[in-house]
C-alpha cells in the first residue's frame, strides 16, 4: 500500500526504477487533539531491485477511525490499530494533522524554534507546494513549513544554511524560524512565509511572453525587461556568496579532479539520454580546459539555483531551498563547492525561460520559428549579461572565471538532460539544445 503511494507521489525520487518498502519506522506520535488526528511520523525505507541501493522517506500518517472524504486524493491506506484498523493519510494534505505539527513547536523535544519571532502556533495550515522535491505547508501569513521527504541522517544544508544566513541577518533569505529533528534525522524546516512573494521563473516567463508578443521591439524595448531584475539578482547572489564564504568552512579543490567528476557525470548521463553522446568529445574537451587551471576555491554554495529558486518580494529577491541537488547524495551535498556552481546554474535558466516560452507556442511557419530562436537567444543574453555583471561587481570575468564557468555551464545542462528525461521528457530538448550550443566550435 505504501509502495503504491509513493510511486505516485512527484516528490518520490525513485520514480521509473523497481523498488519495494523494505521497512517503516515510527519516530514519534502526536496525541490526538480531537476532532484531530492521531498523527504518526513515519520513516520509509525503500531498496531499489537488484542493487543495493536504500532510501529513506517521510511519510507521516493521519490516522481516522473513519474514511475521510476530503482527504481521499491522500489516501495511504488502512494503518493497523489495536481495534479495527485506521484509515491512513498524507498528513501534509490534513490541516488538523498539520496543526498538531506547528503546535508542537518549542513544546516537544525536537521541535526547536529560533528566538526572534513570535510564531503564531494558531495559524491554519494548508498544503501550498505538495508538487516539488518536499511538501510545503502554509501557515496563515506567518510561517511554513517545508517537510523532507527524503531523508537522511546528518544535517540538511537547508537548514544549516538558512540559519547562518539568518543569524547574520541576510536580506536574501527567508528567516528561519525552527526545524524538526528526530534522532539524527532532521525532518522539517519552519521558515518565514514571504507574503508578497512571486516566483522568479514565472516573472521571467511573463518577460519573455512580453518580448514575444512585440515582433519589432528588442528586449530592452519591451515594457516587460527583465534585465533590471536579473541584476538585482547578479548583486544578491554575490552577497549570499560572500556571507557563506565567511560563515563557512572554505578550502581549495583540484580543478582535475572536479572536471573527472564532470566527465564521469557527462557518462552516467549519455546512458540515460543517449543523444548526448554526439556533443561528448566537445563537453569532455570543455572540461579538460577547466582540469589545467590548478585549485579552485570552494565553498558552500546553493548547489541547484535556477529562477524557481528566487522570490522577488517587495523587500527584494529571496533566495530559497539550499538543499542542493535533489539526486545527489547528502554528503556531496555538503562539500564545499565552487560558486560558479551558482552562478551557472542561474545562466541555464536565463536560456530556459525563453526556450520554454518558445516551445509553449503552436508550431508555425519556418520564418517566425527562426525569428523566435533568435529572439530567445537575445533575451537568455541579456538578462545573462545583466546577471553576470552584477555578481562580478560590475567588473568583467576574468579568462580563468570564464573557463571554470563555461565547464560548470555544460555540466549543468548535462545534469539538466537527466533530470527532464526522467521528469518532463517533452522538456529535453531544451537542455539538449543548450549542450550543443555551448559546446559547439
Ligand atoms: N519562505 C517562503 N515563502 C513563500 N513561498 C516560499 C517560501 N519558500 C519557498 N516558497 C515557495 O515554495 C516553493 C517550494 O519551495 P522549495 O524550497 O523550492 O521546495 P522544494 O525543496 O520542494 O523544491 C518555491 O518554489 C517557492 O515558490
Ligand atoms: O526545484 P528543485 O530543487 O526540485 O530542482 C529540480 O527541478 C527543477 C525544475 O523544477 C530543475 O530546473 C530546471 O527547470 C527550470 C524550469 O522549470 C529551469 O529554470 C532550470 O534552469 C532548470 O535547471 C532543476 O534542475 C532540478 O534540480
Amino acid at each position: 500500500m505504501i509502495a503504491s503511494f509513493l510511486a505516485q507521489a512527484r516528490w518520490f525520487g525513485g520514480k521509473g526504477r523497481a523498488f519495494t518498502v523494505t521497512g517503516t519506522r515510527e519516530l514519534g506520535r502526536l496525541e490526538p487533539a480531537p476532532p484531530g488526528p492521531e498523527v504518526v511520523l513515519l520513516l520509509v525505507e525503500v531498496s531499489y531491485d537488484g542493487t543495493a541501493d536504500r532510501e529513506l522517506y517521510q511519510l507521516p500518517l493521519a490516522l481516522y477511525d473513519e474514511p475521510q472524504e476530503r482527504l481521499e486524493h491522500a489516501l495511504v491506506g488502512r494503518w493497523p490499530t489495536a481495534e479495527d484498523g485506521a484509515f491512513a493519510y498524507d498528513a501534509a494534505h490534513d490541516r488538523a494533522a498539520m496543526a498538531q505539527l506547528l503546535r508542537s513547536f518549542g513544546e516537544r523535544p525536537g521541535f526547536v524554534r529560533l528566538p526572534g519571532h513570535d510564531l503564531d502556533l494558531d495559524a491554519p495550515g494548508s498544503l501550498f507546494s505538495g508538487e516539488q522535491s518536499n511538501s510545503s505547508v502554509l501557515f496563515g501569513e506567518d510561517s511554513v513549513l517545508k517537510l523532507f521527504r527524503k531523508v537522511t541522517p546528518g544535517e540538511n544544508p537547508d537548514i544549516t544554511t538558512h540559519r547562518v544566513l539568518t543569524e547574520a541577518g541576510s536580506p536574501y533569505v527567508a528567516q528561519l524560524y525552527g526545524w524538526i529533528e528526530v534522532e539524527d534525522l532532521q525532518l522539517g524546516m519552519l521558515q518565514q512565509f514571504l507574503r508578497t512573494a512571486s516566483d522568479g521563473w514565472d516573472l521571467a516567463l511573463a518577460s519573455v511572453r512580453d518580448l514575444f508578443a512585440e515582433a519589432d521591439l528588442h528586449a530592452e524595448e519591451v515594457g516587460g525587461d527583465f534585465a533590471g531584475e536579473a541584476t538585482r539578482l547578479g548583486t544578491a547572489l554575490a552577497d549570499v556568496h560572500a556571507q557563506l564564504r565567511s560563515s563557512f568552512p572554505t578550502a581549495v579543490a583540484p580543478a582535475e579532479s572536479v572536471a573527472a567528476l564532470m566527465s564521469e557525470r557527462l557518462d552516467a548521463a549519455t546512458l540515460v539520454v543517449p543523444e548526448l553522446a554526439e556533443h561528448a568529445d566537445a563537453a569532455r574537451a570543455v572540461f579538460a580546459a577547466m582540469a589545467g587551471l590548478g585549485e579552485i576555491p570552494v565553498q558552500r554554495v546553493h548547489g541547484d539555483l535556477h529562477l524557481g529558486q528566487t522570490l522577488r518580494t517587495v523587500n527584494g529577491w529571496k533566495i530559497v531551498d539550499f538543499e542542493g541537488e535533489p539526486a545527489k547524495p547528502l554528503a556531496e551535498r555538503l562539500l564545499p563547492d565552487s560558486p560558479w556552481r551558482d552562478v551557472a546554474g542561474m545562466t541555464r535558466s536565463f536560456d530556459y525561460a525563453p526556450h520554454a516560452v518558445a516551445e509553449s507556442l503552436p508550431d508555425v511557419d519556418p520564418d517566425v520559428l527562426h525569428q523566435r530562436s533568435v529572439r530567445a537567444a537575445e533575451w537568455a543574453r541579456r538578462n545573462r549579461r545583466a546577471f553576470l555583471s552584477a555578481y562580478c561587481d560590475d567588473g568583467a570575468l576574468g579568462a580563468t572565471d570564464r573557463v571554470l564557468l563555461t565547464a560548470y555551464v555544460v555540466d549543468k545542462a548535462v545534469y539538466e538532460c537527466v533530470y527532464e528525461a526522467r521528469n518532463r521528457p517533452t522538456w529535453l530538448p531544451i537542455p539538449l539544445a543548450g549542450v550543443a550550443r555551448l559546446t559547439a566550435g
